[in-house]
């Protein structure tokens, strides 16, 4: 496949810290169910599994979000959990509970027989990139993403979304040896995983530490961001005389925004919790930084989103030798009014102008 050249490499740019004209925008789960061409595809898909793994529907819903806002990036439509469903954990998604796995991880003997799976298992992901890559036809880049060998481990050991992390956490502070077999088999898996979506298409890619904010300190450092740099080191980081720029987001790591710069990540992620123009004099503006407007903002008036976007680009501060790629601070909520997903692309792509050049 000869690829069409990219339109808009504004996002692409910024996470490499080179000029761009306004700051770039996407949005964390932009494929969703606060959409409802998202809620129509889904339930002809069936379920949500039915979709994420049919490259043909995964294709539609990725686009959809684009063609309703000028978004600068496409994410692929799919999950953080897909890797353990493959190494044979069972996934589903039970309505309204999220994610369960019929064989989470718990003996000794379940953690030994487990193992880096074939890529084939996760075909359909790669045929998905593919698609997606030629169906946007150089209309925007394309994100690939995985989860953090930590995060996607809660659920391997919990079974399920938790509020506590009690099984998980038992076992790092009683038998941390079966634990890091688990993150290690988990980061092998995910190098290759990205690899394989970047060779498929993926421009940029992405690692949702959603739970390493749930780490004591210490802690965090040794069972998520070591693995965290695992990955990132078996990155292919230039692929067919592109860089392939990777972004980190560990969400509560305000704390240890010096640590992740040592993963050799692009760009950070960063919830709501941190100040932008404290976190670039931090790291010294050497990655560029993505977010960190709260979700929940979008439940405010028009005005007031268009107030709070103004305030992030504002704390971010006239980008120089930065990057900012605007995004919130987590996945936009699926009771967000559409409406004011419009008003904060137009905000970011009106107001930041000023912050460039
Ligand atoms: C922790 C995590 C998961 N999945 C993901 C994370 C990390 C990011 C984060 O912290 O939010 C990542 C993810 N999940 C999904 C994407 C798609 C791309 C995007 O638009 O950003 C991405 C990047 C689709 C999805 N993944 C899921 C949905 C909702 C499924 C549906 O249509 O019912 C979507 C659109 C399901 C999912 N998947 C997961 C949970 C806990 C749930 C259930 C919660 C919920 O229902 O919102 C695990």
């Amino acid at each position: 496949m000869v690829a069409a050249t990219l339109q808009n490499d504004t996002f692409l740019r910024a996470l490499q810290r080179q000029p761009v004209s306004y700051t770039p925008v996407w949005l964390m789960r932009q494929a969703g169910r606060y959409l409802a061409e998202y809620k129509q595809t889904r339930s002809t898909a069936g379920s949500f599994l039915g979709l994420a793994k049919n490259p043909d529907f995964a294709t539609e819903v990725t686009i959809q979000p684009l063609d309703r806002f000028p978004l600068d990036a496409a994410i692929l439509f799919s999950d953080i959990l897909m890797i353990p469903d493959a190494m044979g954990l069972g996934l589903d998604f039970v309505n309204g509970e999220g994610p369960r796995f019929a064989r989470p991880l718990r003996t000794e003997d379940e953690i030994n027989k487990l193992a880096v799976p074939d890529m084939n298992e996760l075909r359909y992901v790669f045929d998905a990139v593919s698609q997606i890559r030629s169906t946007l036809n150089g209309r925007a880049p394309l994100i690939g993403f995985a989860g953090s060998p930590w995060t996607v481990g809660c659920y391997m050991v919990e079974g399920q979304s938790s509020a506590d992390y009690r099984t998980i956490k038992t076992m790092l502070y009683t038998q941390p040896e079966l634990l890091h077999k688990i993150l290690d088999i988990t980061a092998q898996t995910t190098t290759q995983y990205l690899n394989e979506q970047i060779r498929a298409g993926a421009q940029a890619v992405m690692i949702f530490d959603s739970w390493g904010g749930a780490l004591a300190d210490g802690l965090y450092q040794q069972f998520s961001l070591a693995y965290m740099k695992q990955v990132c080191d078996g990155l292919l980081r230039e692929y067919n005389g592109q860089k392939i720029p990777v972004i980190v987001f560990t969400k509560g790591g305000g704390l240890w925004l010096e640590d992740i710069v040592t993963t050799g990540c692009d760009a950070m992620g960063l919830d709501w919790t941190v100040n932008l123009g404290k976190a670039r004099a931090r790291v010294n503006d050497a990655v560029a930084l993505q977010g960190n407007l709260d979700p929940m903002s979008l439940f405010g008036s028009e005005a007031s989103v268009r107030q709070e976007v103004r305030r992030v680009i504002d704390d971010f501060g006239p980008v120089g030798k930065g990057g900012h790629v605007f995004n919130l601070g987590h996945g936009i909520s699926q009771f967000t009014n559409p409406e004011r997903v419009a008003a904060l692309v137009d905000e970011v792509h009106t107001y930041s102008r000023k912050m460039h050049g």
